[in-house]
């Protein structure tokens, strides 16, 4: 019998150290079995990414913004994510919604109604659930004070719109991303992404342990050296 389809989602600050471990969790899946699909948002399918580039380059306002990444959700939601799940892929997507209501929500300050009236229209009606609006089983934050993150990011690559923001924007982001996971904290999981690589390696490996979806032995395997 075919396993169901998990849907992961990686959050936090630019920065935060999410891509350095998505690879390896990835590779983690496979040597246990499951087929894994791999995405980010915004982005994932031709036109998503194209979005993207919009977004990370382009002056727009809140609103312009926030519907063009839903956009992009909706049409990565209906051609990746939601086959994906339905062939029982493990699916391990580099930021969603949360992102959106952290960003754009707490970041720049736009309405919370308003993006969950969007975050409703978008992510309902695809799977064959049909009143389903689709929301990650399990999202792990990578919650890293914002100057450990600017530090980290300084001279690594030249900034998109948003890693161009000053300090204060990644407070009120993080701050952003402290209230979702107060008010759904079933979903998510909070790593401690100021230790090294390997320590998050660890609790990253250890919260998939918990729930029985990776065995034990991979805790010591793969993951950034
Ligand atoms: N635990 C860590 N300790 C120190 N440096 C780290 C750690 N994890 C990642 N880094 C470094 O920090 C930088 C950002 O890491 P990474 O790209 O994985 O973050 P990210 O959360 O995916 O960022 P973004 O969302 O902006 O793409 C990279 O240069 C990476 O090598
Ligand atoms: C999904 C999503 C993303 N953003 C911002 C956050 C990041 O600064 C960029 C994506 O870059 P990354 O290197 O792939 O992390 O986009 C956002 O503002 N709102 C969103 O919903």
């Amino acid at each position: 019998m075919s396993r169901p389809g998990l849907f992961i989602t990686f959050e936090g600050i630019d920065g935060a150290g999410k891509s350095s471990h998505i690879e390896g969790l990835a590779t983690a899946f496979r040597a246990q079995g499951r087929a894994v699909t791999v995405s980010r948002e915004p982005g994932g399918t031709p036109l998503a990414e194209k979005l993207r580039e919009m977004v990370l380059n382009d002056p727009m306002d809140a609103l312009t913004e926030s519907l063009l990444i839903f956009a992009a959700r909706r049409d990565h939601l209906r051609n990746v994510i939601e086959p994906a799940l339905a062939r029982g892929d493990v699916v391990l997507c580099d930021r969603f919604t949360d992102a959106t209501f952290a960003y754009q929500g707490a970041g720049r300050g736009f309405d919370l109604d308003v993006l969950s009236i969007l975050e409703r229209l978008a992510q309902t009606g695809l799977s064959p659930e049909a009143d389903l609006m689709r929301e990650p089983d399990l999202t792990v934050w990578f919650d890293l004070a914002p100057e450990v993150a600017a530090e980290r990011l300084a001279g690594a690559r030249v900034p998109d719109r948003f890693e161009a923001q000053p300090v204060e924007f990644f407070r009120r982001v993080a701050q952003g991303y402290a209230d979702r996971a107060a008010a759904a904290p079933q979903r998510f999981a909070r790593l401690d992404a100021a230790q090294d690589r390997h320590r998050v390696w660890q609790q990253l490996t250890s919260v998939f342990v918990r729930k029985g979806w990776l065995a034990i032995m991979v805790a010591s395997q793969g993951g950034p050296q």
